[in-house]
């Protein structure tokens, strides 16, 4: 089995013996997989020879772009070297110390330590058990409720799922886990209806507050939120909302989790997020652009009193992957790569305002009721009504799920979220590829916009 096999012949294998992530495999197999074959830069190359612009950097994650040799060689060397060993019982190795000093220094804030996982999720259940053990050793150990938003996305294990807000994945399993309790999410598009946007954003932050006071804040742990809503449609929240969740958990004394799986490393035009925002949290969710999505690697980055804290106990927690020698040479290297080659400060001084400039042109196409855009993490809200921004009336996601037909049709990978479309390319991407970008979604959004006539859904 190869990247030369026919087409028709991978597919029919994938559809043999591949389970795919949040798929409905009957439907893929009746179709057959989209084989991507080799990738560069931010274009990707599938089975059938279509050259695809990647708007998504894979799953929000490849920030570095693809091909970069200098990744493949450091891994290379260190699987040679020291292809793995555990950071259990009293051991450690440099590469997982080299990126824990560097993630120390990069950090914003007093985030000096670093608790590995394999993958967001792993690490925000080390969040959950991380928060809660805090406590326990501090003499709260009722304190250990988590403060999550609806259309949260955390992560996919019981326990991240639990503190993502989506309720498509509790119906599937149980979800969620006791003492996680949901507020309402600062989505003033969907939501506002006619409140002002910033008093929306003190609104939806005080639901908080409430929670709080209706919870006890002697029962409430932490809270968790993501700077930017990725996977709930890239939400960006009015301007007053952090600084008052931060006021918030100041005052009822909660742990402030920044889950910055999406928004990490350089994202927003800024290394973290919480620059962007103005955020100070605990703890901070990383993975993703950590390594770029070249070998699978997430962690928490701790603050100095959470860390004595828990470098007061034995932390019973922790994975055969934690601190993967592997995993950490390469993103060590990436993060080099970012860094030394400025591709961090050319987002938020060049990229980002080009991308806005380009991305608000969409405004003007007549399926698009509004444009967000923060850094190199976009969306458009399609609409039937620009005025009264209107849903759909076909089921949530019809339109979306066209729109983004049309855009692999057109050669262009852009995420549907509902009737969302939402972009986050690699950060390397060029200003003639985001003109192409741009030029590929508005065609996509033609031919949308034609098929939603005709089956008569506008
Ligand atoms: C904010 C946030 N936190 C945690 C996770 C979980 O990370 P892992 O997947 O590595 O366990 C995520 C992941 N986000 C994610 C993962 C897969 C698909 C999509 C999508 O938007 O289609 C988004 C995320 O976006």
């Amino acid at each position: 089995i190869s990247n030369h096999m026919p087409t028709a012949e991978l597919q029919a294998l994938d559809a043999a013996h591949h389970l795919h992530p949040f798929t409905n495999g009957g439907e893929l197999n009746t179709k057959g997989a989209r084989i991507i074959t080799r990738a560069k830069g931010v274009t990707l190359t599938d089975s059938e020879g279509n050259e695809i612009l990647d708007g998504m950097a894979g799953l929000w994650c490849v920030n570095v772009g693809y091909g970069r040799k200098e990744m493949a060689e450091v891994a290379a060397r260190q699987m040679l070297e020291l292809p793995y060993y555990n950071t259990f019982f009293q051991t450690s190795h440099v590469p997982a110390i080299a990126l824990s000093e560097r993630l120390a220094k990069l950090s914003p804030h007093d985030l000096n330590h670093v608790f590995y996982a394999g993958s967001g999720s792993e690490a925000n259940d080390t969040n959950i058990r991380m928060v809660r053990t805090y406590w326990a050793e501090k003499g709260h150990p009722e304190k250990k409720t988590i403060i999550a938003r609806k259309n949260g996305y955390h992560g996919s294990t019981v326990g991240s799922g639990s503190l993502g807000g989506m309720t498509g994945m509790h119906a599937q399993g149980g979800m969620p886990i006791p003492d996680i309790h949901h507020i309402d999410q600062p989505n003033w598009y969907a939501e506002g209806g006619d409140t002002d946007p910033n008093e929306f954003g003190l609104q939806r932050a005080r639901a908080l507050e409430e929670a709080i006071l209706e919870l006890g804040e002697d029962k409430v742990a932490a809270f968790i939120g993501e700077p930017i809503q990725g996977a709930g449609g890239v939400i960006i929240p009015p301007e007053t909302y952090w600084p008052e969740i931060q006021r918030i958990c100041e005052q009822y004394n909660i742990l402030l989790i920044a889950d910055e799986v999406i928004t990490g490393f350089g994202r927003t035009g800024n290394w973290f997020g919480c620059e962007t925002f103005d955020i100070k949290p605990h703890i901070m969710t990383i993975a993703k652009g950590l390594s770029s999505g070249y070998a699978p690697i997430g962690g928490s980055l701790v603050c100095d009193e959470v860390a004595e804290v828990m470098n007061s106990c034995e932390f019973n927690h922790g994975y055969t992957y934690s601190g993967h020698p592997v995993a950490c040479a390469v993103a060590l290297e990436n993060l080099r790569l970012l860094d030394e080659e400025g591709i961090v400060e050319k987002v938020g001084k060049e990229t980002a305002p080009y991308l806005k400039k380009k991305w608000e042109s969409l405004n003007e196409h007549p399926l698009v009721g509004e444009t967000q855009l923060c850094g190199l993490m976009g969306s458009m809200a399609l609409t039937p009504h620009k005025d009264s921004r209107a849903a759909f009336a076909a089921e949530a996601g019809t339109a979306g799920l066209i729109c983004r037909e049309h855009c692999f049709a057109n050669n262009l990978v852009m995420r549907h979220v509902g009737d969302r479309m939402v972009i986050s390319p690699p950060l390397v991407i060029t200003n003639a590829e985001i003109d192409t970008l741009v030029e590929r979604a508005w065609k996509a959004l033609d031919q949308a916009h034609a098929q939603l006539k005709d089956e008569g859904l506008l």
